[in-house]
């Protein structure tokens, strides 16, 4: 049994790790960190917890990472971009399994991180210490796994099969993609406001949001010649998924059914992505709940262009999913240990 630690216990991705991590046969948590309501009991903050006797003896503590690495056999970071940052050299510096959930790791390249985070980077001889690790292509080879962010995977995951075979017009790429509010983290803004939020949408951060980079990082690692990407992000009213619409022209020569073709060849043995029948495509609901990454396809012979729909959990897949589903591969566990879940009907 491996014993697990989380810095963020208390926000919508660690309470997230905690419920997917509960139903985990071979990890239990140990300890849990954050920095406000130290010392409380867990059961108390959260009563939709109470009876559950694993849970009865967890207090929130103040961050150590001495108390860490000699409790627990890895940690989670579920903290705000800037966090991981300040905090996780210890951990590097004596190779001690992390997965990392915010953006602090993702891009190698230190200047891109302060251009698109605003905020300063690690230094390159730590960030060369982590992995970038979409879980249904890579392996974790070093002890620092950094977790895609939400809108990331479900992009990545919508584009992989088009830039590896090289099956579109790589500079009409158009990317929609929607997020529900629990995506912009516990704390509220003006526009996460129920009022403003709620029967309501809104794009934002366009051109601007801080996965472009981390995106096209991973697109131009399977295909050379990507160009770069329009992307855009809105708010949806729902409290989970992100759907993500894609847009493309095909290349010279490639038909649809070369399309569902690569598709299928790409994702039929990864148990977390499903390509849908031909004509069906996926809404929130076929996804809410699981680590599953659903994906639809269409395609216009008037327009010749081709649509991908892609829908995830973004606290599921999108965070706290794909951070189990690393940290299964890393301890080389059943890649579906705690998710095994079926979409909340
Ligand atoms: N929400 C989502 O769908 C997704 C989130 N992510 C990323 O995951 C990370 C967490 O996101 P999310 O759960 O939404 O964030 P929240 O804002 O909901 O929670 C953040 C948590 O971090 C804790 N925290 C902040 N500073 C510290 C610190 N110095 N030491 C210990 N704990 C600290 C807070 O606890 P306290 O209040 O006690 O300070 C809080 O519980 C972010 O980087 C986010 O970008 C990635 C993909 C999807
Ligand atoms: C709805 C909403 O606000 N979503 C957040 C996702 C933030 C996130 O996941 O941030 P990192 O992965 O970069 O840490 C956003 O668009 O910024």
């Amino acid at each position: 049994m491996k014993k697990i630690a989380i810095i963020g216990i208390s926000g919508y991705s660690g309470l997230e790790l905690l419920r997917l991590l509960h139903s985990h046969p071979d990890a239990e948590i140990v300890n849990v960190y954050g920095t406000s309501n130290i010392g409380a009991k867990l059961t108390d903050l959260f009563p939709k917890l109470l009876n559950f006797p694993k849970y009865a003896t967890l207090t929130i503590k103040t961050f150590s990472s001495d108390e860490i690495m000699t409790t627990a056999d890895l940690v989670f970071f579920a903290t705000p971009a800037g966090i991981a940052a300040e905090l996780a050299a210890d951990f590097i510096a004596a190779d001690f399994p992390v997965v990392d959930l915010s953006g602090d790791f993702r891009l190698q390249n230190p200047a891109q991180y302060e251009k698109w985070y605003k905020k300063s980077a690690v230094h390159k001889n730590l960030l060369s210490k982590a992995d970038y690790v979409l879980a249904d292509f890579d392996r974790p080879t070093q002890a620092y796994v950094s977790n895609p962010g939400c809108y990331a995977t479900a992009t990545l995951l919508s584009l992989a099969p088009l830039y590896q075979a090289n099956l579109i017009q790589l500079d009409s790429v158009i990317i929609d993609a929607k997020s529900g509010l629990s995506g912009a983290g516990k704390n509220l803004t003006d526009s996460s406001h129920y009022v403003n939020a709620n029967e309501n949408v809104s794009l934002y951060k366009l051109n601007q949001h801080q996965h472009i980079p981390e995106i096209f990082n991973k697109l131009i690692s399977w295909n050379t010649n990507a160009k770069p990407i329009q992307f855009s992000t809105s708010l949806i009213p729902v409290n989970r998924g992100i759907f993500v619409s894609t847009y493309a022209k095909l290349a010279e020569g490639i038909t649809f059914s070369d399309v569902v073709a690569a598709y299928h060849q790409t994702y039929d043995d990864k148990y977390f992505v499903r390509v849908l029948n031909d004509g069906l495509l996926p809404d929130l609901h076929s996804v809410v709940g699981t680590n599953f990454t659903d994906i639809g396809l269409g395609y216009n012979e008037l327009t010749h262009t081709l649509t991908v729909v892609t829908v995830i959990d973004n606290l599921v897949k999108g965070a706290a999913g794909q951070a189990i589903q690393n940290m299964n591969h890393f301890f080389g566990f059943d890649e579906k240990a705690g998710l095994d879940l079926v979409p909340i009907l």
